[in-house]
Order: C-alpha cells, then sequence, then structure tokens
C-alpha cells in the first residue's frame, strides 16, 4: 500500500505545456484513471511519474519520499505499456523473472513468485510459452505478471488494452481491477476511453490541455461535470443555447423555470433524462433518427431552432422520423463561459426535481 502525490507537475516541450502545473493525490489502494482526449498529457504525466520523462517543474513523493529525479528502476513502481514490449527470446516464464532475477533473489524464491505472478493473471500452466505462442491479451497479462512480480508499490498502465477488441478488452479490465483490488495496489491508469475510466475507477482526473478539469468519482463527473467540457466528454450529452430571462429558460421547446440570474447559458442534457410524449400541435421538436440498440432506442431530435439532441427511449418505444414530441426533463445542467452554474442533480428544490413538462 501507497501513497503517491504528485505536486505542480510540469513537462513543456519548446513553447507548449503537456503538463501544466498539475497536482494529484492517489490515496492508499486506490485507482485513478487519467482520462482526457488525444494531447491532453495523459501519457507525459504517467511517463513522469514512472521516471521515463523528466520533468521540468514539480514534484512527485511516494509515501512521502520525492522520486522526482530518481531513474525508472530506483523508483517502488511498475509501468505496463499499450505495447507488451515482451522481450520475444525468452519464455513467458523468463519474462516474468527477468526483473527478479536481476535482484539477485534466491532460484526457488524466482520460481515461487513466477507462479504466483502467472496464476494471478489467470496464465497457470503457460510459463514454457514463447511469447508469439500467446494471444495478444494473453502477451498484456504477461506484461501485466512482469510488473506485479516485483510487488511495485504504485502501478502506472498506458492504456494497456487499446490495441485489443471490444470485448477482450472489457474482459481484461475488469480483471485488472479485480487483481488490484485484491492486492491493494495503488493505481493509476490512463485511457481515452470513457467507458472503461467509468467501469474501473475510484476516480477519475479529466485531463484537457495539460490541466485537470475535474477529479472525482465516475458519479459525480457523469452526474455533476463542473465544466461544459467534462459534460461533452464523458457519455451522451446534448446542449441547447438560450436566454436566461425572468428566471426561465426561453427556448421555444422547453419551459423551465432556472433560479440563475438573466443571461445567456447552454442547457446539457443527458439522453436519459428527456422524456418524450407526442406533441399536442404542430409545433416542437421532430424525431430525425429513431436506431434500436435493442436494450433500448436512441431517438435524434431536431429541435425548433435547428439544434440536435438525442433522449433514450424504452426498447417498446415505436417513434418514427417525422414524428412531432414534447419534452420532458428530468435531471439537467445549466453552463455559463464553460462552468457549471446550476446542476439539477446538486438542487434540493423538489420543483426542478420532478418532470417539467413543456407548457
Ligand atoms: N517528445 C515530445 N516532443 C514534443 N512534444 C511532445 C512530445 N511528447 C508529447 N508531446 C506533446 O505533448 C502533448 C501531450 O502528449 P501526450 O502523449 O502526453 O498526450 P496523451 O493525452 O497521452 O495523448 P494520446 O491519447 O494520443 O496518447 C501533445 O501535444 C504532444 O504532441
Amino acid at each position: 500500500m501507497a501513497r503517491l502525490t504528485v505536486h505542480a507537475l510540469e513537462k513543456r516541450f519548446a513553447n507548449t505545456a503537456a503538463v501544466d502545473r498539475v497536482s494529484l493525490d492517489v490515496e492508499d489502494g486506490e485507482l485513478i484513471c487519467l482520462l482526457g482526449p488525444s494531447g491532453s498529457g495523459k501519457s507525459t504525466m504517467l511517463r513522469m511519474i514512472g521516471g521515463f520523462e523528466r520533468p521540468t517543474g514539480g514534484q512527485i513523493l511516494i509515501d512521502g519520499q520525492d522520486v522526482t529525479h530518481l531513474p525508472p528502476e530506483r523508483r517502488p513502481t511498475g509501468m505496463v505499456f499499450q505495447s507488451h514490449a515482451l522481450w520475444t527470446h525468452m519464455t513467458v516464464a523468463g519474462n516474468i523473472a527477468f526483473g527478479l532475477k536481476l535482484r539477485h533473489l534466491p532460484r526457488a524464491e524466482v520460481r515461487d513468485k513466477v507462479e504466483w505472478a502467472l496464476s494471478l493473471v489467470g496464465l497457470a500452466g503457460y510459463g514454457s510459452r514463447m511469447p508469439y505462442q500467446l494471444s495478444g491479451g494473453q502477451q498484456q497479462r504477461v506484461a501485466l505478471a512482469r510488473s506485479l512480480v516485483l510487488e511495485p508499490k504504485i502501478l502506472l498502465l498506458d492504456e494497456p488494452f487499446a490495441s485489443l477488441d471490444q470485448h477482450l478488452r472489457e474482459r481484461l479490465r475488469e480483471e485488472v481491477r479485480d487483481i488490484q483490488q485484491r492486492l491493494g495496489i495503488t493505481t493509476l491508469f490512463v485511457t481515452h476511453g470513457q467507458d472503461e475510466a467509468l467501469a474501473i475507477s475510484d476516480r477519475i482526473a479529466v485531463l484537457k490541455d495539460g490541466r485537470i478539469e475535474q477529479l472525482d468519482t465516475p458519479d459525480r463527473v457523469y452526474r455533476r461535470p463542473q465544466t461544459q467540457f467534462t459534460a461533452g466528454f464523458i457519455g451522451t450529452m446534448g446542449f441547447i443555447e438560450a436566454e436566461v430571462r425572468d428566471g426561465r429558460f426561453q427556448h421555444p421547446d422547453l419551459c423551465l423555470p432556472l433560479t440563475v440570474s438573466d443571461g445567456p447559458a447552454t442547457l446539457a442534457l443527458r439522453p436519459e433524462d428527456i422524456v418524450l410524449a407526442p406533441a399536442t400541435g404542430p409545433e416542437g421538436p421532430v424525431v430525425v433518427r429513431a436506431v434500436d440498440f435493442g436494450s433500448h432506442h436512441q431517438v435524434e431530435l431536431q429541435l425548433s431552432e435547428g439544434e440536435r439532441i438525442k433522449a433514450m427511449t424504452e426498447a417498446s418505444s415505436r417513434w418514427q422520423r417525422g414524428d412531432r414530441v414534447r419534452l420532458s426533463i428530468r435531471n439537467h445542467a445549466l453552463f455559463r463561459d464553460g462552468k457549471v452554474v446550476l446542476s439539477s442533480a446538486d438542487t434540493p428544490d423538489v420543483e426542478l426535481k420532478k418532470d417539467l413538462i413543456h407548457g
């Protein structure tokens, strides 16, 4: 068990800050996903923590010890990269034992630890195989075992399953989460997959342009996004722009009372927070696409001002292209200048929480 503290960590390449004075505390046994679009600085941050990239500023502490300037092999960290990078001329057991042999451990101890690591990743009995005799998923398991066998205090995973197909990726990330929880190992996991982050994290750090936009539990990142960027990046979100005047969001398709000051604002709606009913007149949003996903339908709507938003409806719903609807809204959030000014999930006001029907 260990605690990782990153303080004002910075990496500048010429004029750009790939990581821009980021501070982060990862608690004992916690798994934090670094989530963000391509180029947001996730890998650079992880590589600095692992010792593979030299910071241009800031500090990295593990259990209070400053490791900022130590080489990778002198840090209590284990890193797994996107490409497995196994030694092709060595057996699976040889790959896993390599780091232990550098530590000059007795042969019997090495053998026991390799067996332990192999069974931990579900590859008991595979020790004598060569890497080319394994599937991509099995090779990544070996890469994970090779890291874990050294019993690092901090596990660093850089998109470890990005090259695998979706089903395998889902299975492996669940296995990694199980192993991580069983060992109680403090972990940073880089991904640009929001599903992956939501599925396995204790907390998610949403990165944008080298900075943390929001650091929160998956539930809060999804339901209480603090910035419009986070709201749009995690899950599906529809945005509608209009004026707030006289305590109402002034949009022809929505009659929404809001307790915020007057001025332009952006309303954000999740598909599952929109309820559809048949329109009572010739006006209102129109269905432009209805897709059957089996478990539910997704209905794309064009609003009166031309905006498009998505609604999720029950599998039994029968909406078709061209249908006119009226909207009811459950949870919603309001943004101004990219920052949240109101989130109905945070509002104790019962009036705001009950369905609001177009009036
Ligand atoms: N060696 C380098 N030299 C110059 N710029 C670099 C170097 N490495 C990374 N960068 C830049 O730093 C920024 C962050 O890159 P980084 O690889 O950390 O992002 P990322 O979020 O991991 O992206 P991805 O998801 O595509 O891997 C990018 O703008 C990238 O172009």
